[in-house]
């Protein structure tokens, strides 16, 4: 096992009915700007819930920002930090998913960053363009912020990190900072029922790629975190299952929404290497193709293990052996693989999400363009070798056009 630091701050609030602890988690004197999505936090009341919450003692003063898009948008997050700088917000509460709560992180990290000569402290586009091209790595205040969990899909809400879009400029590119950390999330598993079924099953598969790419490398012998990664991957299976064939079944939608948190909170990905090549191609095909965030993984990942297998061999064939209990013994190595890499193809199809190019309506055509744009981010040393150059993704993407499942 490698050296580590293990830091998340992180309070969880979990179970049925929660949402009303907000009224002592949120500081009471505080100047709380909510942040949601689309609209869905509107229709199912989940809002109303929060501003209940948060007037139920104490002399908050709330705002309301909505409309944080999926995959959220950098001149959206930038409308928001500029209503921080107007109302002197100084707590940020996100109600939504990964998108409004990595949104609500980099609106927490940029706001300070207002124009020089500014008369309404508006924040500086280019600032904030800069500080995300860096990955908010210089950034050394930030607006204080919690969250109400409504998606469970990417551990935003008890990790460090978050995904910003711009669509102008075609990039998707992940930032992180220590000081995002949110204060505490509230995860109410009953909020998920509103969810339609391919949120449910992208959050599954998010959740599942996120514990591959911090499993699926080189073994170092660190038990705790394999025999938790294959526990967590265990149970996204069985649970991905479960909850397509009784989406109303509150055990279930808890086990997933904990399952989730757990696969991205850092806690796995302690001392093991890790191998985000996945995640990195994934944002460009969302940001020039406008794939949902967990759909590209799955069309990335099995043509990323194939092309890798020989490096991930021994990750490969302990995978087969204890998620999908392929132990033939009469099998050669490059059959146990391939077949393992083909149940994970199965469980994504079995779920309704694409395994190739081809199923997102994408042919050869796409490639080009993507491995252009990995070259503009600099995403050219990718894997736990840093050997993933522009070449290998290139392959990566050619495996992927078309599914061999
Ligand atoms: N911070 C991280 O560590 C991290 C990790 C992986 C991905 N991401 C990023 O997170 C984003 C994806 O977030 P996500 O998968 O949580 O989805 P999301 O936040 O984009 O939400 C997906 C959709 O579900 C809707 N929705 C959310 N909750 C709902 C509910 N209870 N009922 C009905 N509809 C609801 C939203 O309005 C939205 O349309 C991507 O931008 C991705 O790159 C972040």
């Amino acid at each position: 096992m490698n050296n580590f630091q293990y830091y998340n701050p992180v309070r969880i609030v979990f179970g049925e009915g929660q949402i009303k602890q907000l009224s002592e988690l949120v500081p009471t004197e505080a100047r709380v700007l909510i942040t949601y999505g689309g609209g869905s936090a509107q229709r199912t009341g989940t809002l109303d819930e929060v501003k209940n919450a948060l007037s139920a003692n104490g002399n908050r003063e709330v705002f309301e920002f909505g409309g944080i898009e999926a995959n959220p948008e950098f001149t959206t997050l930038l409308k928001a930090a500029d209503m921080v700088n107007e109302h002197n917000i100084d707590f940020l509460l996100a109600v939504g998913g990964g998108s409004v709560i990595d949104g609500s992180k980099f609106v927490a990290l940029v706001s300070s960053f207002t124009e020089d000569d500014s008369k309404n402290n508006t924040v500086s586009r280019e600032k904030a363009w800069d500080a995300l091209l860096s990955g908010c790595a210089n950034i050394d205040t930030a607006i204080d912020l919690g969250a109400v969990l409504t998606i469970p899909a990417t551990g935003s809400e008890m990790n460090n990190g978050g995904v910003v879009n711009h669509s102008e400029r075609q990039a998707k590119l992940p930032f992180r900072s220590p000081l995002v950390f949110p204060k505490f999330s509230i995860l109410d598993p009953t909020k998920t029922l509103t969810l339609p079924e391919r949120q449910v099953m992208n959050g599954v598969a998010d959740a599942f790629v996120h514990v591959m790419e911090q499993y699926l490398t080189y073994p170092v012998n660190a038990k705790v975190q394999d025999a938790f990664s294959e526990s967590l991957l265990k149970i996204l299976i069985e649970e991905g299952a479960a909850v397509k064939a009784d989406p109303e079944n509150l055990e279930t939608r808890k086990n997933i929404m904990w399952t989730a948190t757990m696969a991205l909170n850092g806690l796995i990905g302690t001392g093991v290497p890790q191998d985000w090549t996945t995640h990195m191609i994934g944002h460009e095909l969302t940001s020039l193709h406008a794939i949902d965030h967990a759909r590209t993984l799955t069309i990335v990942l099995p043509s990323v293990l194939r092309e890798l297998k020989d490096s991930k061999k021994d990750k490969l064939l302990q995978y087969a052996r204890n998620v999908w209990n392929i132990a033939d013994t009469d099998l050669d190595d490059d059959t146990i693989i391939e077949t393992a890499i083909v149940h994970t193809e199965n469980f994504f199809r079995e779920l309704g999400l694409p395994v190739s190019l081809e199923d997102a309506e994408l042919t050869e055509s796409a490639i080009d363009p993507i491995i252009k744009q990995l070259e503009a981010h600099k995403m050219v040393k990718l894997g736990e070798h840093g050997k993933n150059d522009l070449a290998v993704s290139r392959r990566i993407l050619e495996r992927a056009v078309t599914s061999k499942a």
